[in-house]
């Protein structure tokens, strides 16, 4: 530990609650390929993962990097047609960045999104000037609960993982920032508070947490 500390932030369920926008996009694709995807199953099993690992689930066997390509940018057009007008962030998640930003913590995404997704994100809401760095799924090999997209946001931020905070929704998520030996802040949106128990500490919304409380979980 270096004592620097940086902040990194999931996007799905963590900047905003969009859960269900990508569940009924995924649905709408797997009726145009004869597939089918339960609510439970999505959330259980691949929601906050790559869309590798969904379209693995879908299809029930691993497809060619081209499949994988094509399916994707078919399920994201989707995903932001529907989600389009109902963009909203997190509560408290507009104020906790102008605090860590000008208290000089610098501030990262770590997405499983494909980079299309996390500008949508970013220009619907306005934010994108609070990151110095964006990790995608196009950047790494594997996805959540590999914990590749979590330390390659640290290195683009050029902090040691034990020096990072990241908040996540996910128990993939989690996982994978413990995996990475960081300290992870659960955000209650896609799971049940109880659920989240792995993180060292849990919130329902942003108003929960401040820089104090921030600084205290590395004290
Ligand atoms: O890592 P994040 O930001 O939670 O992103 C996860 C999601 O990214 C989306 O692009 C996928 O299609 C979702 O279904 C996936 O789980």
């Amino acid at each position: 530990m270096t004592g620097n500390i940086a902040v990194i932030f999931d996007m799905d369920g963590v900047l905003v609650d969009n859960f269900r926008y990508h569940l009924m996009a995924w649905e709408k694709f797997c009726s145009r390929h004869g597939k089918s995807i339960s609510a439970d199953d999505f959330l259980e099993y691949v929601f906050g993962g790559s869309n590798a690992d969904h379209l693995a689930f879908i299809f029930k066997k691993e497809l060619p990097a081209s499949k994988i390509a094509e399916y994707s940018a078919e399920k994201e057009l989707i995903y932001r047609y529907l989600y389009h007008d109902n963009v909203v962030l997190i509560p408290g998640l507009k104020e906790l960045l102008f605090d860590l930003k000008t208290a000089g913590i610098p501030m990262a995404i770590a997405t499983s999104a494909e980079r299309a997704n996390v500008d949508f994100i970013l220009a619907e809401t306005g934010i994108r000037e609070y990151f110095t760095a964006i990790a995608d799924a196009s950047m790494v090999r594997r996805g959540k609960p590999d914990p590749e997209v979590f330390l390659k946001a640290a290195a683009m931020l050029k902090t040691d993982p034990a020096d990072c905070l990241v908040f996540e929704d996910t128990l993939k998520g989690i996982d994978a920032a413990l995996k990475a030996k960081m300290k992870v802040i659960g955000v209650a949106t896609t799971h049940h508070r109880v659920e989240l128990t792995e993180a060292h500490s849990v919130l329902s919304d942003f108003s929960e947490i401040n820089i104090n409380k921030i600084r205290e979980l590395f004290s």
